[in-house]
């Protein structure tokens, strides 16, 4: 069965049909990215299963429940988390007390230690630790801003361009990390831009464009489809 099944989705704004018909599945454990032209209506489809909109038609199912109308906090509280693009860090805290304050809802004392060190480990900033937030790099913060997405140890993890603005080597470092969390049971959406980053981790591709399921399969079934390469010639480079 489905981890997360959306039948018949339609999104309008006024006039706008957005999101068109989308039947999308995500199986449990696997890697799923989803591409496709600027304006596509990924981010649409990503705030749909997040219960940040509501589907003018159309049902999503999670995780055995139907989940169409519930709240966003009832959806994290089922095992949603996102990582959105903006970042949500505390810049003036340190990279320790942001995972803190993550985490000390649901731990305290010393498995709150343990956790935030193997945290840091797994975000491969330990070094990083008694820095300001603010001071990180690039890469560095998104890493954190997974962090603080995890630390609610979720099923279902939904990245939002997850590489963007990162140096080649951020990026691959970016991929292992989700590889990583796929490997302990974590199943991983990332709307992204970038192909080698999709090819990297995606185990498979859904391709949206205006609004509907354009493209399903392997990166080797996608890059092989001329109709793919045809929707996106004329389109300038996007990051
Ligand atoms: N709240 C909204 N109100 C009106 N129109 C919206 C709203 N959100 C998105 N749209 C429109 O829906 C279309 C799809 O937008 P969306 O952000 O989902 O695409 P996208 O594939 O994520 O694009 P990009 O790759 O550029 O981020 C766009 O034409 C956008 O202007």
């Amino acid at each position: 069965m489905a981890l997360l099944q959306t039948s018949g989705l339609n999104k309008h704004f006024g006039g706008l049909h957005v999101t068109n018909d989308v039947n999308f599945d995500l199986q449990p454990g696997e890697i799923h990215c989803l591409i496709g032209p600027n304006g596509a209506g990924k981010s649409t489809l990503f705030r749909l299963i997040l219960g940040e909109h509501l589907p003018s038609s159309g049902t999503i199912h999670y995780d055995g429940t139907d989940i169409t109308t519930a709240k966003p906090f009832q959806r994290i509280r089922k095992g949603i988390s996102v990582k959105f693009q903006v970042p949500g860090i505390f810049k003036a805290l340190k990279v320790r007390q942001n995972l803190e304050i993550a985490l000390q809802h649901h731990l305290e004392g010393h498995s709150l230690g343990e956790e935030i060190d193997r945290l840091l480990e797994f975000l491969n900033l330990t070094d990083a630790a008694d820095q300001l937030a603010g001071n990180l790099s690039h890469g560095q913060k998104q890493w954190l801003e997974i962090g603080m997405a995890i630390s609610l140890k979720p099923k279902l993890l939904l990245l939002d361009e997850p590489t963007a603005g990162m140096t080649p080597d951020e990026t691959f470092a970016t991929g292992e990390m989700v590889q990583r969390l796929n490997a302990d049971g974590v199943t991983v959406l990332a709307v992204e831009h970038d192909m080698a980053f999709v090819r990297q981790i995606a185990q498979r591709v859904t391709v949206l464009h205006f609004g509907r399921i354009f493209a399903q399969g392997t990166i080797d079934d996608i890059v092989a489809d001329e109709r793919v390469a045809a929707i996106y010639l004329g389109e300038g480079h996007h990051d």
